[in-house]
């Protein structure tokens, strides 16, 4: 009746969570995500980089119970926009999540349903609080990988399809050899 107790092994240098489950996601798994589509299939189809890595502990889809990850984010671009994740809502969409940056530089790009975006820079040590229905992504602004933990509700599930579809209303670009975040040319409200 009681789960038993359990502790995990993280290689904070890596990302590497020891005895969890893998996940990694190519540039080709990430068609339509970026503005400039030519620099897109231009990289997917001369080395189709590692965008990053999840490493997840997670329990059966429960209320009241937690799951982990950590994620390992590449530096790169596309064009002139930084590495990202895929970003979602959560399938329940009312369920928090909270990061913590462990190595590199980045930030995370948050955003309602009704598409008001706000950017967060991360750097080792930051803490971000995910409130309920804001959607999240993360980006590499740096040249190192970007490393963060994350921790969110077991039944919080993921909602990828409105973010593929429609995207964030900003996205992060090296323009000058500068961190910008602009609006997305692509944004539909
Ligand atoms: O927010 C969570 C879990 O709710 C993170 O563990 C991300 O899942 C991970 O950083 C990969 O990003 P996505 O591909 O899931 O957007
Ligand atoms: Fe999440």
């Amino acid at each position: 009746m009681y789960k038993e107790p359990a502790s995990f092994k993280l290689d904070i240098e890596s990302g590497v969570i020891e005895d969890s489950k893998r996940l990694v996601r190519r540039l080709s798994d990430m068609k339509g995500y970026f503005v400039d589509e030519e620099a897109w299939k231009e990289l997917v189809e001369k080395e189709n980089p590692v965008v990053y890595e999840v490493y997840a502990v997670e329990q059966e889809e429960r209320e009241g119970d937690l799951n982990f990850a950590t994620t390992i984010l590449y530096p790169g671009k596309v064009g002139k926009e930084f590495f990202f994740t895929k970003g979602h809502f959560h399938a329940k969409p009312d369920r928090a999540e909270v990061y913590v940056a462990l190595k590199g530089r980045g930030g995370m790009l948050l955003q309602t349903p009704e598409g008001e975006a706000r950017w967060i820079p991360m750097e080792p040590g930051t803490i971000i609080y995910v409130p309920p229905y804001w959607a999240h992504r993360t980006v590499n602004t740096g040249r190192e990988p970007f490393i963060f933990l994350a921790i969110y509700p077991a039944d919080a599930g993921h909602d990828y399809g409105t973010i593929a579809k429609k995207g964030f209303s900003k996205i992060v670009i090296e323009e000058d050899g500068e961190v910008k975040v602009i609006n997305n040319p692509r944004w539909k409200a």
